[in-house]
């Protein structure tokens, strides 16, 4: 089955406010996509087109190569998986009826999840260090553990794609890590049949921890696309946040992005996310 996501000659916005346009990207399974650009360029924008949740303001989204303005939302829900920025539910849900929830677009109309379905969704929080978690309302659950649920969520939905919008913004060290380390397994094929995953991220090093493919955005436009080595050097990311940055190479052979504080880059002009405190 063709299951790949593009985007051709997208626009993005919301009802008279155009965010973006002139997006092209392809996702399919086994690749990994990194979404990297300031706060308010427009990325969350972006996820929710291609999932079909705000219609495209020009262009087209093709699932498998047809329009996804024709596609049923079950069908999208069986192809694409969507990782949200953590949120709290305005009724008190148990973490495991969250991930339940990954299940619905499997089921039959009307019924219920069953014990497969638990199985499945107690794997996924198993998979993701939080079993214990089951139970738990999740509207108590700190930022990091929801955003955990919300992931094992996509894993229930066992789709072979995957957006996920900032999937390790709240998270510790440590589950930034097993989090990073799960999006290259699935990527792989650990789990079954390679998915595709794309991701945003505000930390750059992140994309060359997976190796991912990077897409650059600044205001609502795709600015560079490609490997990692190719398109994260300093200066591009200079240009995009407005900081100076050096890209280094570390002793094991690893590339890492480093932000210098206090100082801009020559021609920048004066940002409030330049600190001066040198
Ligand atoms: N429902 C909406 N109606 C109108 N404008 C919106 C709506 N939601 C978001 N925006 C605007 O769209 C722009 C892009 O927002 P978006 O959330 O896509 O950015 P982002 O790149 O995901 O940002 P961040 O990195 O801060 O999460 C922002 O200027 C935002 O104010």
């Amino acid at each position: 089955m063709d299951v790949r996501l593009a985007a051709q000659g997208l626009a993005i916005g919301y009802p008279g406010r155009r965010i973006g346009a002139g997006i092209d990207l392809e996702l399919a399974p086994g690749g990994i996509l990194c979404l990297l650009g300031p706060n308010g360029c427009g990325k969350t924008t972006l996820f929710r087109t291609l999932l079909g949740l705000i219609p495209a303001q020009g262009g087209e989204v093709l699932l498998g190569g047809r329009p996804l303005a024709a596609a049923r939302r079950a069908e999208i829900a069986r192809a694409i998986a969507y990782v949200p920025q953590a949120h709290a539910p305005p009724f008190p849900y148990r973490a495991l009826d969250i991930v339940l929830m990954g299940r619905t677009a499997r089921l039959p109309a009307l019924s219920q999840p069953g014990a497969r379905d638990r199985e499945i969704a107690l794997r996924a929080l198993d998979r993701l260090g939080i079993g214990d978690l089951a139970q738990a309302d999740y509207s108590r659950l700190s930022g990091g553990q929801r955003q955990l649920v919300l992931i094992a969520r996509a894993l229930a939905q066992e789709t072979p794609l995957m957006v996920m919008d900032e999937p390790t913004a709240s998270l510790d060290f440590g589950n930034q890590a097993r989090v990073l380390a799960e999006i290259a397994g699935l990527a792989g094929g650990a789990g079954g049949e390679p998915l595709g995953v794309v991701l945003s991220t505000h930390d750059p090093d992140q994309a060359f921890a997976l190796g991912a493919e990077v897409v650059l955005m600044k205001e609502g436009r795709i600015l560079a696309r490609g490997r990692p080595e190719a398109v994260l050097t300093g200066e591009a990311l200079s240009t995009v946040y407005g900081v100076p940055v050096s890209v280094e190479r570390t002793e094991g052979g690893r590339l890492v992005c480093l932000p210098a504080l206090g100082r801009r880059p020559p021609g920048q002009a004066a940002s409030p996310e330049v600190m001066d405190i040198a």
